[in-house]
């Protein structure tokens, strides 16, 4: 196959405050692009790499300032971009990210309180890449890489603490309080609002065939997927 015969890569990722109940989901999404004839890759943020795992492993578990965590996430975000995602996306797979920027706005931004304005700055830096250079000139929102859409499950976050308790051992985000993830879940409200294009809002406070329900109804108004292999 030539390059131009590739099919588009689709770069789709998925966000929500712990225990928001994104992962069956993102297993069950990566299926159905499978079901349909795409090649997936499926990746998760902090991670996705030899070296972004490790410096996952010292965000969840080590006492950090929050600047420092935003930069340790950004490391992580940059060397996936460079080593998975931008690979993919070039060979035309669909790549499916449980989390990406996003979270660290609502993480380090909104949760921690760390500075906005300079995460943007950030973002601007980690997420230019060679294949959109030159774009920025005539669609300055082109010119980072971005996802192409963002599914974001939103629930309140009492909602998420409850689902929580039984699940697992909690990691450093986990075991914060609930006030912290009322103000992540704001962060993230604030990031949809800022890019409504490439934001859907699922409502996640219902059944899991209610949420998956949503889930299909946005990628086949996508045109990415038939209703046959998304039952
Ligand atoms: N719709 C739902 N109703 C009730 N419980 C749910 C629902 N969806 C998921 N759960 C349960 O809530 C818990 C958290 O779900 P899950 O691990 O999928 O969340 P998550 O968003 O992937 O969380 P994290 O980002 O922290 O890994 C699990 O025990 C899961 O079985
Ligand atoms: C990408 C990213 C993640 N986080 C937080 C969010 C979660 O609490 C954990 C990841 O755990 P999960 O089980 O994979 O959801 O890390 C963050 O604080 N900043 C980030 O940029």
């Amino acid at each position: 196959m030539t390059a131009s015969q590739l099919p588009q890569g689709i770069f789709l990722t998925f966000e929500g405050i712990d225990g928001a109940g994104k992962s069956s989901h993102i297993e069950r999404t990566a299926q159905a692009f499978r079901d349909s004839g795409r090649c997936v890759t499926l990746t998760r943020e902090p991670g996705g790499t030899p070296l972004a795992e490790k410096l996952r492993a010292l965000l969840l578990h080590d006492a950090m300032d929050p600047l420092t965590e935003a930069l340790v996430a950004f490391a992580a975000r940059r060397d996936h971009l460079v080593q998975v995602i931008e690979p993919a996306l070039a060979r035309g797979d669909v790549v499916i990210s449980d989390r990406f920027t996003d979270a660290t706005f609502a993480y380090q931004g909104a949760g921690r309180g760390f500075d906005w304005d300079k995460l943007c700055q950030l973002e601007q830096l980690v997420q230019a890449v060679p294949a959109l250079e030159g774009l920025g000139a005539q669609h300055p929102e082109a010119a980072i890489r971005q996802p192409d859409l963002t599914i974001w499950f939103d629930l309140p976050a009492a909602v998420a603490a409850e689902r929580l308790t039984t699940a697992r051992v909690p990691d450093k985000f986990e075991a914060q309080p609930g006030a912290f993830f009322a103000a992540v879940a704001g962060g993230y409200a604030r990031r949809a609002e800022a890019a409504p294009q490439r934001f859907a809002r699922i409502d996640a406070n219902t059944s899991r065939e209610a949420v998956w329900q949503q889930v299909a109804d946005v990628l086949q108004a996508k045109g990415w997927l038939q209703p046959g292999v998304l039952a």
